[in-house]
């Protein structure tokens, strides 16, 4: 099939290069010149596992081609993805001027039946109103689809290759059927594709994210009160984890949830909720628990050094959101790099993968180092906030040597806290003895 898919970030990428993996011809299409022309010349612009290799192999045999041309891609295309980003507005609520730039670009090229699906995650009504904005230019029929995106950063190739779920929303039964069309190919049992109404499927994508960072927070919540009791929140994760009905995934205490969805989806579902008369208080609570959460490690820093941080030099292992990413967006290593800033520390930092974001943001301000030693020697104390492989096992005896001071706080619990004291650290995880 003839696609075109709008906007080249984290999903528009994964999907076009996923669809043309499956034989169909793609057009990926941008506003950015400067993000089209690096995908022309073989680059990648983001850090996600297995693109690279499988953006090569499809332009390589023709089936995926990147252009600024958006107005032509539309008007080639069966099918038009919409994967543009969908950011917090000041008020709170999903900012769609770029949704519904597209949409108008897509009504005044409509030279055919097409089908706009939108990938982006956008409020309940979005479909309705991209109907009204492509319908005022179009001289042709089209059908508009809510068709969410559910990868996560990091495993986003795998996840769309195979997913555990395809939500195709739409009333128009064309639409229905040129989608399940695409995707039979993607899944492995044909109940996984589920059909429903545009506004169940806007609506599902919220409930979906809010859902697993209410988790979370709950988590954080809990973490706090078994400081506070002396237990340990990680047997207690592994305790609730083993009822299936609970199951064990999402439930890792951490120094707060970040990333460019979590947040934004929160803040943009309360919006939606509190436009027809509605809170949703464990929502709000997520949010307000995770807030709490991110500024919990710089507390805890803090607390060790009984406020005085001033000349203080603090080591910050992991700077993405999450590991297997170069995304920064509400990281929660910035929070605490802020603070520890403010507080008048000195920050040695190191990622494997984002630290040319976080350069861009900080500049001079902090020590960015190439090796993971490398930015703990002469440290006071070494944070990890993002639990990269590499940092699960580093070799203590050598962080015991370079730090000037054994002291180590683990913000994804990933360390043991009895053989580390049994070294002669410090140590403070979150929500341990
Ligand atoms: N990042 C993720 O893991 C996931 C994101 N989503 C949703 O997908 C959407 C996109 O997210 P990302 O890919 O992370 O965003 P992104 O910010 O990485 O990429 C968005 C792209 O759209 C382009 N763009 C903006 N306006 C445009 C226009 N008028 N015409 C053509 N291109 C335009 C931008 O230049 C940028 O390259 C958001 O709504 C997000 O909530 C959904 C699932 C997962
Ligand atoms: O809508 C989106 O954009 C996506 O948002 C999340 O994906 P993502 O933000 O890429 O990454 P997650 O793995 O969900 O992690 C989000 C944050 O939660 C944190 N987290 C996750 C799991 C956990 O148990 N504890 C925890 O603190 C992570 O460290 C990270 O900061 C969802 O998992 C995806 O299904 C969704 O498509």
């Amino acid at each position: 099939m003839q696609l075109a898919v709008v906007g080249t970030g984290y999903v528009g990428l994964v999907a076009g290069a996923g669809f043309a993996d499956f034989g169909n011809d793609v057009a990926c299409v941008d506003v950015s010149a400067a993000k089209i022309e690096m995908l022309k010349r073989g680059e990648v612009p983001i850090y996600e596992p297995g693109l690279d290799v499988l953006i090569a192999k499809n332009t390589r045999d023709g089936r995926l081609r990147f252009s600024t041309d958006v107005a032509g891609a539309i008007r080639d295309a069966e099918i038009v993805f919409i994967a543009v980003g969908t950011p917090q507005a000041d008020d709170g609520s999903a900012d769609l001027s770029a949704v519904e730039a597209v949409g108008e670009t897509i009504g005044k090229n409509l030279n055919n039946f097409k089908v706009i699906a939108t990938k982006s995650t956008v409020p309940v009504g979005t479909a309705d109103r991209l109907r009204q904005i492509i319908g005022a230019n179009a001289t042709q029929p089209f059908a508009v689809a809510s068709n969410p995106e559910f990868l996560k950063e990091g495993d986003a190739v795998n996840d769309f290759m195979k997913p555990d779920r395809v939500i195709i929303g739409s009333d128009d039964p064309k639409a229905r059927e040129i989608l399940r069309h695409l995707y039979n190919p993607f899944v492995r049992a044909s109940d996984r594709i589920q059909l429903m109404d545009a506004r169940s499927a806007e609506l599902t994508k919220y409930a979906a994210n809010a859902l697993l960072a209410s988790r979370i927070s709950f988590m954080n919540d809990l973490a706090v009160l078994a400081e506070k009791l002396g237990a340990d929140i990680e047997l207690v994760r592994k305790g609730v984890g083993a009822d299936p009905r609970i199951g064990t995934k999402f439930l890792f205490a951490g120094p707060g949830f970040g990333g460019s969805c979590f947040p934004k989806d929160l803040s943009a579902i309360l919006y939606t909720a509190g436009s027809v008369g509605h809170d949703l208080e464990i929502v709000r609570a997520t949010e307000r628990i995770n807030a709490r959460q991110k500024r919990l490690l710089a507390s805890k820093v803090s607390a060790h050094f009984d406020g005085a941080l001033k000349g203080k030099t603090i080591a910050v292992w992991g700077l993405a959101f999450k590991p297997q990413t170069d995304d920064i967006r509400e990281a929660p290593a910035l929070t605490l790099i802020d603070a520890l800033l403010e507080a008048g520390a000195t920050v040695q930092a190191h990622d494997p993968q984002a630290m040319p974001n976080v350069r861009a943001i900080y500049g001079s301000r902090i020590l960015l180092s190439d090796g993971m030693y490398g930015a703990a020697e002469g440290a006071d104390a070494l944070v990890v906030v993002t639990e990269w492989h590499e940092y699960r096992r580093p070799d203590f005896h050598r962080l015991k040597r370079i730090l000037s001071a054994p002291t180590l706080f683990d913000g994804r619990n990933i360390w043991e806290p009895d053989e580390l004291r049994g070294m002669g650290f410090v140590y403070t995880g979150i929500g341990r003895k």
